[in-house]
């Protein structure tokens, strides 16, 4: 077993235990997002995705990862964490070489079918990221959660250059393997088939190809050459790295909503959320269009499910899956489009490689791993602020306002750990959503609640009654 692997088996059972010891809330909001970097017999580095993380668990839980790890593995072992760059985040292939991504570009070809033999010169020319002729609006499936996106991303796709811009910027946010990707693609190659000059690039590429290009002092060809495309689509943007990077893009993102260009981002959460991300840039992207992809439910993903069959029946026409299947599969394999793919593979490759019929013993042996017990509930800021409201009986509003009396202080605060422990807000959002409070404030009242609830059983009682309350 390599060392790689063997760390991924530890990491697990090392997992395990402190959800087990911390609780699960605890686990999810701090350990969840870890990734191995590195893997030695002696040595680790684990990464994370912010700073924040990075310190938190640094002074709060590094030496338990430490103590665990090495009893895991059986010695002592270094650990080491890091924030994950967005070179280390993905993979992505290496930068086009500068000269190449900064050359002005080139005038508009014929219109082409998105049949992915030919990208436009500026997708080239820029050093664009590769387009899936796949990923269409024809094989996008619309359902309830992402009627509105799809409608705006078609509005756009279809526009023409002489037709006024009405969403501008549009930003669409889902969370993961939702479709966004998806429909950044048949925009692109539906506005790419009209004619239009498009440039499709991953946040990571559009940084890249920036920072590159002023290694090599050729950055004004380069924001020349980006400033000459009519509609730039900006993919994972909470991948966006560097100050110098981000005004960058605001620079852009300005010259060419002033000049009429459309751009369309997205990213895996609103706007106000990308704590990351340069205030000018959320504002100027909040003043579009924000629209959301939401979970996929029941009814769509069977609609998905129905379409890669009929897909794969025009390549294997003695394949199929009967409905029964099709049901059980859509009702159980819940999180997102990804795991959908992966499941609809697996029946494809266990029924030709074993010429087994697809049957739901089949189907129940071959995505085990991938079926979810019911997903928890979502819990909102507001009902948190309403409950917590109620249970110490004070009103809302003394929880948003900014009185510091001792009977509104500790429920505020408690509700601030309920939001950062029990949703998937940032400290700022959180701040932003108690009354336009700062980061550190919450913070201070995360570090407070979990501090008194580890040594006062009967406040321990009633945080986890209200837990309960806001899980039913
Ligand atoms: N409405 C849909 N119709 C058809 N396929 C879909 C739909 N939604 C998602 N999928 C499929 O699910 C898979 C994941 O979608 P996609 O890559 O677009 O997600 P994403 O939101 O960009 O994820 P990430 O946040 O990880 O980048 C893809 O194969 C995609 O084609």
């Amino acid at each position: 077993m390599s060392d790689s692997m063997r760390a991924g088996a530890i990491w697990e059972r090392v997992g395990r235990r402190l959800r087990a010891e911390l609780g699960e809330d605890v686990f999810s909001s701090w350990f969840k997002s870890i990734e191995i970097d590195l893997a030695e017999t002696d040595a680790v580095r684990l990464s994370v995705p912010t700073r924040f993380l990075k310190s938190w668990i640094d002074h709060h839980y590094k030496d338990r990862i430490i103590a665990r790890w090495s009893e895991e593995a059986g010695q002592p072992v270094a650990i080491d964490i890091m924030v994950r760059t967005a070179a280390g985040a993905r993979a992505v292939s290496r930068p086009r070489p500068v000269e190449e991504a900064a050359r002005p570009a080139a005038p508009v070809p014929a219109p082409q079918r998105h049949d992915g033999t030919h990208l436009s010169a500026v997708q080239n020319t820029l050093g664009g990221s590769p387009l899936d002729p796949r990923l269409t609006f024809e094989t996008f499936v619309q359902g309830r959660s992402n009627t509105l996106a799809r409608a705006a991303a078609l509005q756009v796709a279809q526009s023409r250059p002489t037709d006024a811009v009405l969403f501008n910027p549009l930003y669409i946010h889902a969370g993961v393997g939702l479709g966004k990707t998806h429909l950044l693609q048949a925009v692109a190659g539906t506005a790419q088939a009209g004619g239009r000059r498009v440039l499709y690039l991953t946040a990571e590429k559009f940084t890249f190809g920036f920072v590159a290009a002023l290694k090599n002092q050729t950055a004004i060809a380069f924001k020349e050459a980006l400033r000459n495309i009519d509609l730039l689509i900006i993919d994972d943007l909470q991948f966006l790295q560097g100050k110098q990077t981000q005004a960058e893009f605001c620079h852009t993102l300005n010259a060419l909503i002033d000049a009429g260009r459309q751009i369309v981002v997205a990213g895996d959460r609103p706007p106000s959320d990308l704590e990351n991300l340069d205030e000018r840039v959320r504002s100027r992207l909040a003043g579009g269009l924000t629209v959301e992809i939401g979970a996929l439910d029941e009814n769509l993903r069977f609609d998905i499910l129905k379409q890669k069959l009929a897909h794969a029946r025009a390549q294997h026409p003695g394949f199929d899956v009967p409905p029964t299947v099709m049901s059980y599969v859509a009702k159980n394999v819940t999180q997102n489009g990804r795991d959908l793919d992966g499941a609809f593979n697996r029946l494809i490759a266990t029924n030709r490689l074993t010429n087994q019929p697809v049957t739901i013993e089949m189907a129940e042996r071959s995505i085990r791993d991938l079926v979810r017990i019911a997903e928890p509930k979502r819990v909102k800021i507001e009902d948190i602020q309403k409950i917590v409201a109620q249970h110490y009986n004070v009103s809302r509003s003394d929880i948003l306002s900014s009185r510091r009396t001792a009977t509104v202080v500790r429920p505020r605060q408690i509700a601030m750990y309920l939001a950062k422990t029990m949703t998937l807000r940032s400290l700022p959002e959180i701040g932003r959503r108690f009354g336009g409070r700062d980061h550190t404030t919450v913070l201070h009242a995360v570090r407070k609640i979990e501090g008194l609830v580890g040594q006062d059983p009967a406040l321990s009682e009633e945080v986890e009654a209200l837990k309960r309350r806001l899980n039913d």
